[in-house]
């Protein structure tokens, strides 16, 4: 197969779809691979170390052009719309739930669309696994940070000194980001709680932190008593797929401090707070109703050399086998694989994506054939 890897054109984003390293695997396996110049650079993967990898060196027309596969990190922005030639495979993260004009254009272009955030194991996630990992340890650095009231906060120091409180923060979701996000935070010294509606869950968590930290049922009484409370939020729920569930009004923004922080990393499926809108890293946080907002949607793009090396740690052994048998053998042999089927053949073949725009939704087993 021909795969094509172009540079990514997100406001600082910094990842690549593929290493020198996975370029090589793609290579011995006898497929063709076009990167786009000065792809990698900015994380110290040179042009020279894809060529010697096996690469074909190109501009962005000629990698889109030419391949049959496109692998990325970010879901294609309206300006790369234009390059996709119909009936491509797209390898990359898409968050279709939060993207109606996106959709709309894959199914135009019967693009074979599988996105990495819903490639499902029993395990669990494993190619959104990395980043969540990664947006969780940076969620409490950047409330931490956030806090500062040279950044807008209220100038709690998470962790206190001797004789003064600490700083409280609320995660809303104990999942992967959840959990990374509470390592960070107890390591800082804050006092945490994290809310779930997944019973199990919390009592691995409560486990796994020998009980020094407090979990609650995710309701809406339990969060409205916490809100107050709180220094910081973190959004960390997730509905595979679908678009999050919007857990914090506007009207409870009146509960919190002033200068209390809201980050909300489930921002890439539309957001867990009401009044989260999407930021970049250029300006990651804007202020309602006295609230600061943290809504980056590609928070791993920042740490861009680790983001890398753990994503396709993750991506390249679905990709290979995507490359190797073609998106319809491949999808069929592999269930993980299916579901993270999103478009094909001008189908949508994920029930979250239909539901969240009303839109026909055809099975992926069905529309396979
Ligand atoms: N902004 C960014 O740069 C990044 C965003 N993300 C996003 O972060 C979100 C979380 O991802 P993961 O932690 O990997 O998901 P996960 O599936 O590991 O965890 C989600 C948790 O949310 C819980 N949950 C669902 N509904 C809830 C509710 N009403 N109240 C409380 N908890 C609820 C689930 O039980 C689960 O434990 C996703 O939207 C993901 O796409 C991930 C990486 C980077
Ligand atoms: C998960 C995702 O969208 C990201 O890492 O940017
Ligand atoms: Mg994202």
């Amino acid at each position: 197969m021909i795969i094509g890897c172009p540079k990514e054109v997100k406001v600082q984003e910094y990842r690549v779809g593929l290493t020198p390293d996975n370029v090589r695997a793609y290579v011995q396996e006898g497929h063709t691979v076009y990167v786009e110049h000065n792809a990698g650079v900015a994380i110290g993967f040179a042009d020279e170390d894809y060529k010697a990898a096996g690469a074909i060196l190109a501009s962005k027309e000629e990698v889109f052009a030419n391949a049959e596969m496109i692998i990325k990190v970010k879901e294609p922005i309206p300006s790369e719309y234009s390059y996709f030639k119909p009936n491509t495979v797209l390898y990359t993260y898409l968050h279709l739930a939060a993207d109606r004009e996106l959709t709309e254009m894959l199914i135009e272009k019967n693009i074979s669309a599988v996105a990495y955030e819903t490639i499902k194991t029993p395990a669990g996630l494993p190619c959104l696994q990395p980043m969540s990992q990664i947006a969780g340890r940076l969620a409490a650095l950047e409330s931490a940070k956030y806090s500062q009231i040279t950044f807008g906060g209220r100038g709690q120091l998470f962790s206190g000194v001797p004789g003064t409180p600490k700083g409280k923060v609320l995660i809303l979701g104990g999942g992967i980001v959840g959990l990374n996000a509470a390592q960070i935070a107890m390591g800082m010294g804050a006092d945490v709680t994290i809310m779930d509606i997944d019973a199990n869950r919390l009592a691995y968590i409560d486990q796994m932190f020998s009980m020094r930290i407090k979990t609650l049922f995710s309701s809406r009484e339990n969060l409205l008593a916490e809100l107050p409370e709180a220094d910081a939020v973190i959004g960390a729920v997730l509905i595979p797929g679908a678009k999050a569930p919007k857990l914090v009004r506007r009207e409870d923004l009146k509960l919190m401090k002033q200068g209390a922080i809201l980050t909300d990393v489930a921002i890439d499926q539309g957001g867990c707070f009401e009044t989260s809108k999407a930021t970049t890293h250029n300006e990651p946080v804007y202020l309602v109703d006295g609230v600061v907002h943290y809504c980056v949607a590609n928070m791993p793009g920042c740490v861009a050399r680790t983001s890398t090396i753990a994503l396709t740690n993750s991506t390249l052994k679905y990709g290979i086998e995507l490359a190797n048998k073609g998106v319809e053998a491949a999808c069929r042999a592999d269930s993980a694989l299916k579901a993270g089927l999103n478009t094909y053949k001008g189908h949508i073949t994920f029930q979250g994506v239909a539901q969240a725009f009303d839109l026909p939704y055809v099975e992926a087993d069905v529309a396979l054939g």
